[in-house]
């Protein structure tokens, strides 16, 4: 199988609530298929549950430097991002195309890729995803940008 993600030295931090859940199994199943680390910080199923309680264990994590990364889903995506914001180490971008969440990335240094699950197809996550964890942040400009984000 070819590699289609560099490994990487933390795992990725992942979290829904019932409207994610069948698109955060999805992106399990292509992280197992490449071999990647992740922690799954639920929802663990389509019972209707709030996203703050799930969105702040992956901010948590973050915070903590247990995971560098994630990735979050709900419905529209809105309210994880609102979530996981509200912590000093993340940056998170709502993103619903691979070409956003390669500038989000490279550009925003975010480092959480929100997803509005009842938005998007399967096949755009997948590329979305590709792009977010393969592109890197560029600096210069960007830089002095992503540092006056903070308060
Ligand atoms: O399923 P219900 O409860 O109607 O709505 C939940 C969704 O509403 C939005 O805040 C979030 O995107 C969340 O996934």
């Amino acid at each position: 199988m070819t590699p289609l993600f560099t490994q990487r030295e933390k795992p990725i931090g992942l979290a829904c609530d019932h409207a994610g859940f069948e698109l955060k199994q999805y992106i399990k199943d292509m992280f197992d298929e490449q071999g990647l680390k992740y922690i799954d910080f639920g929802t663990h199923s389509g019972e209707s549950v709030d996203y703050p309680d799930f969105g702040h264990r992956l901010g948590n994590a973050i915070d903590k430097g247990i995971c560098d990364m994630g990735i979050a889903v709900c419905s529209t995506g809105n309210g994880f991002n609102m979530t996981l914001n509200r912590h000093k180490g993340v940056r998170a971008a709502l993103c619903w195309n691979s070409r956003i969440a390669y500038y989000a990335r490279t550009h925003n240094a975010a480092n959480v890729l929100t997803i509005p699950g009842s938005f998007v197809s399967e096949a755009e996550v997948c590329d979305m995803i590709l792009t977010f964890f393969n592109c890197k942040f560029e600096g210069g400009r960007h830089a002095r940008r992503v540092e006056k984000i903070v308060l």
